[in-house]
């Protein structure tokens, strides 16, 4: 049996209300990126919304990992990576000469499939971000340090451990580290990719419980293999395939109610 349904014209209108009403923090338009002569995204119009969870979800290689990393500028660092279109954020295109990269990174976090701690003591991971915004304060730091590993839902694991070198931590812990050194500078938007893949379930479970809280306070894009957590965890999910989105929509709405056939046959587990 298909899954498949039409959404009604009505319905859709509905949605697109709704969504109206809320504030928009990232936007890209008619976006193209390419690796020399390979297109790996095609005229990506997708919006984000303030204080929600968006999954980007699709196959391996259709382009989810190269759209998270042009939004934060990343992309730039590949030598053989061309870019054309809008990203916006909050209303200033992010390529605006008058943008300096620095700043949009610092409002904009992102935490990595692998944790990346740097080899120094945990409370240095953290007091890393604040002290290049130019906190010296210790008292300041001590305090940073404490509400970003609470935030992080990690600080009663290692309070009493906190010049103790990062990378003695477990894959899970290490995870919540990057996210707590993330938080330290307050950002507005996280970007996540993959950012439990390699961990285990029990660490999976506090991080996407985790996120569950955060966005509370922040907008989170999160690129996830995981079609069970995309369901889980995300307000709002898009549907990538080679380098298109096909479908972007309610959560609830995609897994159960596809407009695409692409999307059903994705969902439903027959290719990818
Ligand atoms: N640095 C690069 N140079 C050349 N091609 C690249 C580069 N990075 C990615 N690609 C290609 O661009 C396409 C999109 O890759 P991308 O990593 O964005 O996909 P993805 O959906 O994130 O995949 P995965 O789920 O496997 O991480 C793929 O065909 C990939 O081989």
């Amino acid at each position: 049996m298909s899954v498949v349904t039409v959404i009604e014209p009505r319905k859709q209108a509905v949605r697109a209300a709704d969504a109206a009403k809320k504030t928009v923090v990232y936007e890209t338009g008619r976006l193209n990126v390419w690796y020399g002569a390979h297109q790996a995204l095609k005229q990506i119009d997708l919006s984000f919304y303030e204080r929600e969870i968006t999954a980007l979800i699709g196959p391996s290689g259709c382009g989810k990992s190269t759209y998270i990393k042009t939004l934060n500028r990343m992309i730039e660092l590949v030598p053989n990576a061309k870019i054309e279109g809008d990203v916006i954020y909050r209303g200033r295109s992010v390529f605006d000469r008058s943008y300096p990269v620095e700043q949009l990174r610092a409002q904009v976090g992102m935490v990595f499939q692998k944790p990346n701690p740097f080899p120094k003591s945990i409370y240095d991971n953290i007091a890393y971000g604040p002290r290049i915004h130019g906190i010296r304060d210790r008292r300041r730091l001590d305090e940073i340090v404490e509400k970003s590993l609470r935030q992080a839902a990690l600080w009663e694991e290692v309070k009493d451990r906190l010049h103790e070198n990062a990378l003695g931590l477990s894959g899970g812990q290490q995870q919540r580290l990057c996210i707590a050194r993330c938080l330290a500078v307050e950002p507005d938007v996280i970007l996540m990719d993959e950012p439990t893949s390699a961990l285990d379930p029990v660490s999976t479970a506090k991080i996407e419980e985790l996120m569950n809280e955060l966005k509370t306070n922040y907008s989170i894009i999160i690129v996830t293999h995981n079609m069970q957590q995309a369901a889980r965890i995300s307000d709002r999910t898009a549907f990538f395939l080679n380098g298109e989105v096909i479908e972007c929509g309610e959560t609830a709405t995609l897994f159960s109610r596809p407009a695409d056939p692409r999307t059903a046959d994705y969902i439903a587990g027959r290719f990818g």
